[in-house]
């Protein structure tokens, strides 16, 4: 069985309400999907936003990607050389991660249908529920104080607060939230690089004096300040989680090695998809680092191949797949299902997304 095309569509989603951060806000998924299709007809789908403040990919770079560099060279190949097709992926094109991701996850898709096995179970199957943060947009006080009041009635467990744009009244921010939602709930912050190294141990000591009890920060200072995030992961004791400095397993190596941080943020649309991501997790594996899985502003396709490598892996420890939660509409059919903070696996061979808008049949 070998690849004979690679067709690209588009998907627009509106969100159920802007998604606000420190690098950007956003009022609707707007990614491109693609559909590979093998000489025997079977067909396997992949999903990419267009992240341009994380990883530098726009719709129209992704498509570029796929349609001039990826396509020429993994169409013909044999499915049965996963690892042939990964190489010529990953060396066809230098960066473009969403891209590669989008491809990556199709490829897999075919093979685990051509195996008739769910995703997960082919890639390790160590668990089918996988429980999901939620996000809570960075806005005044009030507002994230009855967003993160509604995201607990609806089931939610673990709230991720966006921060970083205001720096010492942040530590409000969390303040307001911890006393409406109580002690039970998990609190993860999320600068998105929206501090310095210094202001961040500021920021974190206060939270800590307070006993907020923040179960981690992610992403404190900017993504290529490795030396910041050292000195943040060492002058407090709140968990750091690594997010934007870490794309690659080269970027694993040096921020573990270097302490700069305890966690590390594995996202697809960073690694170029879960070839890469295995890496990732090895070397986290081999360092006694716990991962956890995250998402940019994906919908369910993307976010469902990223729940597959969830399930599968059993040093990802933490879920930040949030995306179809924050959609207004599902237009999929099939694929995981998404009960509020809870993401159950099923056994429908492949990733499981059987219709994607777009594409015709
Ligand atoms: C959507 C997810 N919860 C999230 O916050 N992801 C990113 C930001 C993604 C984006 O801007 O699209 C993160 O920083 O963790
Ligand atoms: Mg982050």
């Amino acid at each position: 069985m070998f690849i004979k095309n690679i067709e690209i569509g588009e998907i627009f989603i509106p969100l159920a309400r802007p998604f606000k951060t420190a690098l950007r806000t956003v009022n609707n998924v707007e990614d491109i999907v693609i559909k590979i299709e093998t000489d025997t007809g079977l067909t396997g789908f992949g999903e990419a936003p267009p992240t341009a403040v994380i990883t530098g990919d726009t719709k129209g770079s992704i498509v570029t990607a796929v349609r001039d560099f990826i396509t020429p060279a993994i169409v013909g190949m044999e499915l049965d050389n996963l690892d042939g097709i990964f190489r010529k992926l990953n060396s066809c094109i230098v960066k473009n991660t969403s891209a590669k991701a989008a491809v990556d996850m199709a490829i897999y898709d075919l093979y685990a249908k051509q195996h008739n096995t769910p995703l997960y179970k082919l890639l390790g199957g160590n668990k089918n529920l996988i429980e999901t943060d939620i996000t809570i947009s960075v806005n005044p006080i009030p507002e994230m104080v009855a967003d993160s009041l509604d995201a607990v009635d609806h089931g939610f467990n673990i709230l991720k607060i966006k921060v970083g744009k205001e720096g010492l009244k942040d530590v409000e921010r969390i303040q307001a939230i911890r006393e409406a939602v109580g002690p039970e709930i998990k609190i993860r912050v999320d600068a998105n690089q929206g501090w310095n190294a210094k202001q961040s141990v500021q920021i974190i000591t206060a939270m800590e004096d307070k006993g907020l009890n923040i179960e981690l920060v992610e992403q404190p200072v900017t993504a290529h300040d490795f030396k910041g995030m050292q000195y943040v992961t060492s002058h407090v004791t709140t968990p750091i989680l690594a997010d934007e400095s870490v794309f690659s397993a080269e970027d694993a190596i040096n921020l573990i090695q270097n302490g700069g941080a305890d966690l590390i943020n594995i996202k697809l649309m960073k690694t170029g998809g879960i070839y890469n991501a295995l890496k990732i997790c090895d070397i986290a594996e081999i360092y006694g680092v716990e991962c956890m899985i995250g998402c940019m502003l994906e919908s369910k396709l993307s976010v469902s191949a990223a729940a597959h490598l969830a399930a599968a892996k059993g040093v990802i420890t933490k879920a930040d797949l949030d995306g179809p939660s924050l959609c207004k509409i599902d237009p999929f059919t099939g694929g995981p299902l998404y009960e509020e903070n809870l993401i159950r696996m099923n056994e429908t061979p492949g990733i499981g997304i059987e219709k994607v808008p777009g594409f015709n049949e």
